[in-house]
């Protein structure tokens, strides 16, 4: 024999039930069996909302009646043909009758006891069973019996203790008497002794499922919901979680308490002792394989799924007078369960200065006053301080059977938590070692549970969630890139690369499922209105791992939020010189803060684009090189100029064309004027180890003072023309003497200078092309023969592929 539950989602309404009766129905093919259904989904919620509703002299509980009526009604009519209806429309109206009644008793007195809640939660497993019943009857034989007549429990009644000597034998004689191959039963309810009305607690139609299973020896228990297994992780949660295909009792036991909600825990007691095994199904995909829930397992991964409580409160006792006195957990303990609250989690550290208790918010005030009334005397003495309550917690929990033989798992749980920003307030791990606890915040819990998700479960795709500032010149193509690579990185590095925050000056748009990179614009135009507070709350709002934020601007005021970023562990990519060449001070906190907060901080693109020159220079570092010198030509933008400016062209036309071809900054000036250098070596200077100003670095400026003076654009490029002579002066000069014009950033010994030099034929920037930059490091290791960098330093297409470079380290 066989048993089949299906929970509320399966039974929900018309549609669903016609595919129970169908897996019903095969099944029937090949064994004798046993349906237990639950309430149509929701319905025992309403049935305890009207209930109270009703005791608060609310009349809106008649709403809540009307609705379930409905529901119920339109579910007969359309399972049940026309003649057949009336006799099972009237059975159902008497059971709401009834429910009407009670209603209007609790509506009159302002009054609702456990008895009375019970009886009315009742309604929704004794109608959806009989209904169920009928319209299965209608295509295969159906016997129906009311779970009531032979469960037998206590009359706590909204959580009972079932009676199982009495149990187990009305259940076998009931099904050795009965030869019908099918016979349905209410789930959650039982009968009192006395012959009162009483229910197995929330979620309790699986008990009663597994208590007819054990009872009668079943082959096997299946449960069917509305997902197909046992989750590695709750998957509405967590979108990467999967099935785990074979998992053993205990394991299923430590997921379900810890909110693994498809079992209900206490399920698997009385299948668990005849080794009975349980199959997790769909059944909406009832081709799917499901779990298996069974003594032993083969698979002997350590962790086998991650789960979570919400609403959780941590209770912590604490005081000097508890130290090396006996007797302090016993009374907590006790006067906490003397009032039925149940403790989820507890530690204690080894000082014995504090004993910590995690329980449901519910019972927090309850457990407060408890506690307070029970170490009165000790908290009047000082001994012991009042009860400290912590809200808005949950649980995390790893679990596993086979965690005992594995090292370093708790390890690796909090480092991973800890490098995305995740607050751990308490931490628990039985004996047994088949489950670590963590309570965090409940605002961490998503971030948390993908996080531990794809350390444990993962382990091939990475996800990386990107915040992007500036969708100019860079920008854009770094976007193409990213979409044009997705597939790429995907494969080869494992990485999945979303941008889920996008801003320009203007807008911004935010999709924590990643923005379709084929519709930015459109998308981005239609956004809502931005502000660099704006899009850091939104982004922190997210809450995501490993997340990034990527500066594609030039500006001034997007450089000075790096640090909230940081600190929220959230890494900065950036091609935004600004920052780094601000004052030292803010540079050294900036680096100590990405330190502290382990978020990257990473601006490759700073110096020469996307040339590997600071990762060069930080390897030389981190392995004990020095540097003594730096000489170098930093300004793809300069060194276009100067390639291409002689008699023959103007001074206007050839820095115009090297803006329109995307190499100088906004501010064509920054570049000109040599800050645009002087910040760079400043970089390299800093990232050597050397503590150096802006201001310490001379400036050999080839401008006239009116261009320097100059406001905007325009004026600047009036002025240029104005100065023809002056700039052909300059060329004339170095073409004299065969040199030609390069703008050097030198580097040596604690000093650095940048200015127009005359290069001759034989030095290595003689012949350096169009944009390019070049880098010589003069070291302990490379003192005569330099290490030289060198290529395109400057570009829109060269700088997006070192920003995605950079995006790369972070995942490191
Ligand atoms: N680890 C997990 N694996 C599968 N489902 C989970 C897990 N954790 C939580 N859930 C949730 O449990 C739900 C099924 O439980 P429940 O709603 O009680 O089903 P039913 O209506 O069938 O009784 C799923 O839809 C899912 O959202
Ligand atoms: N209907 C009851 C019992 C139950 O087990 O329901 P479900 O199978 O939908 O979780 C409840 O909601 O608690």
């Amino acid at each position: 024999m066989k048993v089949l539950k299906f929970g509320g989602s399966s039974v929900a309404n018309s549609e669903n039930i016609k595919k129970v009766l169908a897996i019903v129905e095969k099944t029937s093919k090949t064994s004798k069996i046993a349906v237990v259904v639950s309430a149509f989904g929701k319905t025992t919620n309403a049935l305890i909302e009207g209930a109270h509703l009703a005791a608060t002299k609310n009349e809106a509980y008649k709403t809540v009646l009307e609705k379930l009526e409905a529901h119920h009604f339109n579910v007969i009519k359309d399972l049940i043909s026309l003649e057949n209806q009336p006799e099972i429309l009237n059975h159902a109206k008497e059971l709401f009758h009834q429910l009407a009644t009670i209603y209007e008793g609790c509506y009159l007195l302002e009054e609702l006891t456990p008895k009375t809640l019970a009886t009315i939660s009742s309604f929704g497993e004794l109608l959806s069973s009989y209904i169920i019943a009928k319209a299965a009857n209608i295509s295969f034989e159906t016997g129906y019996k009311d779970s009531r007549e032979i469960i037998i429990a206590s009359n706590n009644y909204l959580n009972a203790t079932v009676n199982f000597a009495e149990t187990n034998k009305n259940i076998t004689a009931y099904f050795s008497g009965n030869q019908k191959k099918v016979t349905l039963l209410p789930g959650f309810v039982a009968k009192t002794s006395e012959g009162k009305t009483t229910t197995l607690g929330r979620g309790g139609s699986d008990y009663t499922a597994a208590i007819i299973a054990a009872a009668v020896n079943a082959d096997e228990l299946q449960i069917w919901t509305d997902v197909s297994g046992m989750f590695t992780a709750n998957p509405s949660v967590v979108k990467q979680a999967f099935p785990i295909p074979h998992i053993s009792y205990h394991e299923a036991m430590e997921l379900s308490h810890f909110g693994a909600k498809v079992i209900y825990p206490p399920t698997i007691q009385p299948v668990l002792k005849k080794e009975i095994s349980i199959r997790i199904k769909n059944t909406f995909k009832p081709e799917e394989e499901g779990t298996l829930i069974a003594k032993e397992t083969s698979n002997k991964k350590p962790v086998k799924g991650i789960s979570h409580i919400e609403n959780i409160t941590l209770i912590t006792l604490e005081g000097s007078g508890m130290v090396g006195i006996p007797g302090f957990s016993k009374r907590l303990f006790e006067a906490i369960s003397f009032h039925n609250i149940n403790i989820i989690l507890i530690t204690q550290a080894s000082s014995e200065l504090s004993i910590c208790i995690g329980i449901a918010d519910e019972d927090a005030q309850k457990a407060k006053a408890v506690i307070d009334e029970t170490f009165e005397f000790e908290i009047e003495k000082q001994k012991v301080n009042p009860v400290k309550l912590e809200q808005d917690l949950c649980i995390i929990a790893l679990v596993g059977d086979n965690m005992k033989n594995h090292q370093g798992l708790s390890g690796q749980m909090f480092s991973s938590l800890g490098k995305n920003n995740v607050n751990i307030r308490a931490i628990a791990q039985g004996s047994t070692e088949k489950n670590i606890s963590a309570v965090i915040n409940k605002n961490d819990a998503k971030k948390a549970l993908n996080t531990l998700h794809e350390q444990f479960f993962e382990e091939k795709i990475k996800q990386i969630n990107l915040f992007v500032t500036g969708v100019g010149n860079v920008g854009e193509r770094f976007l193409a890139q990213l979409e044009q690579q997705k597939k790429h990185l995907k494969k080869h590095l494992k990485l999945n690369v979303r941008v889920i925050g996008l801003s320009n000056s203007r807008k911004m748009i935010f999709n924590e499922k990643g923005i379709d990179l084929k519709n930015w614009k459109a998308l981005l135009e239609n956004g809502e209105s931005t502000s660099l507070e704006r899009f850091f709350n939104k982004t922190k709002q997210c809450n995501l791992r490993n997340s990034v934020f990527v500066d594609n601007t030039a500006n001034q005021a997007v450089s000075e939020v790096y640090e909230n970023y940081l600190r929220q562990s959230i890494g900065v990519v950036t091609c935004n010189k600004i920052a780094c060449a601000s004052l030292l001070e803010n540079y050294k906190t900036l680096k100590a803060i990405s330190r502290k907060y382990n978020a990257p901080f990473l601006f490759e693109t700073n110096v020469g684009a996307g040339l590997p020159i600071i990762d060069t220079l930080k390897n030389l570092i981190n392995s004990g090189d020095r540097v003594h010198k730096i000489q170098a030509v930093l300004s793809g933008s300069l060194n276009f100029v100067f390639n291409n400016f002689n008699k023959n062209t103007t001074f206007h036309d050839v820095v115009a064309q090297a803006q329109k071809e995307g190499y100088t900054e906004p501010d064509p000036k920054i570049d000109l004027s040599g800050v645009d250098v002087a910040r760079k070596i400043l970089i390299l200077a800093r990232e050597s180890g050397y503590d150096l100003e802006l201001s310490d670095i001379s400036k050999n400026a080839f401008l006239p003072e009116e261009s320097l003076k100059t406001k905007n654009n325009d004026d600047f490029y009036a002025s240029l023309t104005k100065n023809e002579a002056h700039f052909q002066q300059i060329f004339k000069e170095a073409n004299d003497k065969n040199c030609r014009l390069k703008y050097v950033a030198e580097f040596i010994d604690g000093k650095a200078n940048v200015g127009l030099q005359h290069i001759p034929a034989e030095h290595p920037f003689y012949n350096l092309e169009g944009s390019d930059n070049i880098v010589l490091f003069f070291t302990d290791r490379y003192p005569e023969n330099p290490l030289i960098i060198k290529g395109a330093g400057a570009g829109a297409d060269v700088t997006a592929s070192g920003i995605f470079a950079d995006i790369i380290r972070t995942t490191k």
